[in-house]
């Protein structure tokens, strides 16, 4: 359990084993545990033309809970549900079903509340412990603040904001999740349980009396715990209040809502961010209720262009082989490599329908597209196979550069969908020849990352490699 979660002990049962079967679905592997739940990958056990080949499902037990602890899941369970019927949006995880599990032979998961959800590749706080540049922070962050506009516009309040419960998307796009204590508003207020994360609590939690109904709450206290969301994006994941523990931050937090002490920010926060955090951080809640996530919103979208190579990013090396680069679909920075070859151009086809025919890389990160200096900060890679996550582990060695010439040989229109930094979407994907010495390989180009659109024969579909070891034919051995 995080220790950063005030909740309690609900007697976990073992682990689900693979192919354990739950309502339609067969669990494949466990993803991770909350306070009160425990997360698993299934499938489909009868898949269906359209349907999802992979979701994620929330298991919450209430066998051996008290009375009220078990009242409390339950209605964890209702407000999730509520909340993916009443509210979905492309930046929340969407809610596919709810049910209510029957296991007789099982006596501590008989009756656990399942939540069927869409699965996401993984959470921000993996993307934070592998560090982000300020492009992929300030996309990372817009995508958190589309969620909560739209959450606070449809009446809700999250309260329990932070890098777990904000998922990454198999495409790289931001998807708010974990509803389980989110309220409706009637009127300014909501009513939430005395329950959540200590470290992202905004200073008047603590003085709000606990009724009958809970602790009031109100947008502003999403608002707040964006301010840390953001301070933490660019600072590695470090809180703007200085404590080794929850508890000490959080006497941070008061000293500072007392005026007895300034906001210090990391100086790894770029100046607009540090701002806008800052605003987001205002001590009382009249003063934050002026920056609604809306607001926020059209700040970002008017903020002047970054200047290349700043931010967080330049901090490498903190395990950015990770996760990061690729699953956002920017510039990745793990795989070490050279730079690709060039095609030379020239009369080696282009002609209609068929291959090969010349691309021009293009980067949408505006600081990367003037430069010469190969930065590898403006890098970007080519994925081993068009079909899997664009992730770390599915891009080659060979690094691409804004203004590069590759050599396309063909066009797969139905690959994994990827989103750029402009928020741009595409699932078409170009087959790369590599020359090499003792044979060309391949490699695979999202259509976001060029502007060009030769006409080019269509790819056969590639047979979809193992995640750890690419088949041959779409990767390239050995990469990372
Ligand atoms: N739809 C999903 N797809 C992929 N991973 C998910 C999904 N939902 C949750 N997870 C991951 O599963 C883990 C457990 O999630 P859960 O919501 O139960 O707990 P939590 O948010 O970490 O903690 P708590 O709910 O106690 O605050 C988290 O690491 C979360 O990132």
């Amino acid at each position: 359990m995080d220790e950063r979660t005030v909740t309690w002990e609900s007697g976990r049962p073992e682990p689900l084993p693979e192919g354990y079967r739950v309502g339609d679905w067969i669990v494949t592997e466990p993803i991770g545990s909350g306070g009160w739940a425990t997360v698993y990958a299934a499938r489909p056990a009868e898949p269906a033309e359209g349907g999802p080949e992979e979701v994620a499902l929330k298991i919450m037990p209430t066998a051996g809970l008290a009375p009220r602890q078990a009242r409390d899941v339950a209605e964890a369970a209702a407000r999730e549900v509520g909340l993916g019927r009443r509210a979905a949006h492309p930046r929340l995880v969407r809610l596919l079903d709810s049910l209510v599990l029957g296991a007789s032979e099982d006596p501590s998961l008989d009756g656990a509340i399942v939540l069927v959800m869409e699965r996401a590749a993984g959470s921000l706080r993996e993307l934070l412990d592998a560090g982000v540049t300020e492009a992929e922070g300030a996309r990372l962050i817009t995508g958190i603040c589309e969620g909560l506009a739209h959450l606070h516009r449809a009446g809700w309040v999250h309260t329990d904001l932070k890098p777990e419960n904000i998922l990454i998307g198999r495409d790289g796009s931001v998807k708010l999740s974990d509803f389980g204590f989110a309220t409706e508003l009637s009127g300014t207020h909501g009513y939430t349980p005395p329950m959540g994360t200590l470290d992202y609590l905004p200073p008047e939690r603590g003085r709000e009396p606990l009724g009958e109904r809970g602790v009031r709450v109100r947008p502003s206290a999403d608002v707040w715990a964006l301010g840390i969301v953001i301070h933490e994006v660019f600072a590695s994941g470090a809180s703007p209040f200085p404590g080794a523990t929850p508890a000490a931050r959080t006497a941070a937090v008061r000293e500072y809502a007392e005026g007895r002490a300034p906001l210090r920010m990391d100086h790894a926060v770029p100046a607009f961010w540090r701002e806008l955090a800052a605003d987001c951080l205002a001590p009382g809640h009249e003063a934050r209720a002026a920056h609604t996530a809306e607001s926020l919103l059209d700040r970002i979208a008017s903020r002047p262009a970054p200047r290349a190579g700043r931010g967080r990013g330049a901090r490498a090396g903190r395990g950015r082989s990770r996760l990061l680069g690729a699953l956002l679909a920017v510039a990745v920075c793990a795989a070490a490599g050279g730079a690709l070859r060039w095609y030379a151009g020239g009369g080696a086809g282009g002609r209609d329908g068929e291959g090969p025919a010349p691309l021009r890389v293009f980067n949408a990160e505006r600081g990367c597209q003037g430069r010469t200096d190969r930065d590898r900060q403006c890098s970007l890679g080519l994925a081993i196979d068009p079909l899997r996550p664009y992730t770390a582990r599915n891009v080659v060695p060979d690094r691409v550069w804004h203004g590069d010439v590759l050599e396309a040989e063909c066009r797969l229109p139905d690959g994994l969908p990827v989103i750029d930094e402009e928020d741009r979407t595409s699932t078409v994907w170009f087959r790369i020849r590599l020359p090499r010495e003792g044979g060309d390989v391949t490699a695979w180009l999202p259509a976001v990352r060029t502007k060009d659109r030769p006409a080019l024969p269509r790819c056969p579909h590639p047979t979809p490699s193992a995640p750890s070891a690419p088949s041959s034919g779409t990767g390239v051995p050995g990469s990372s």
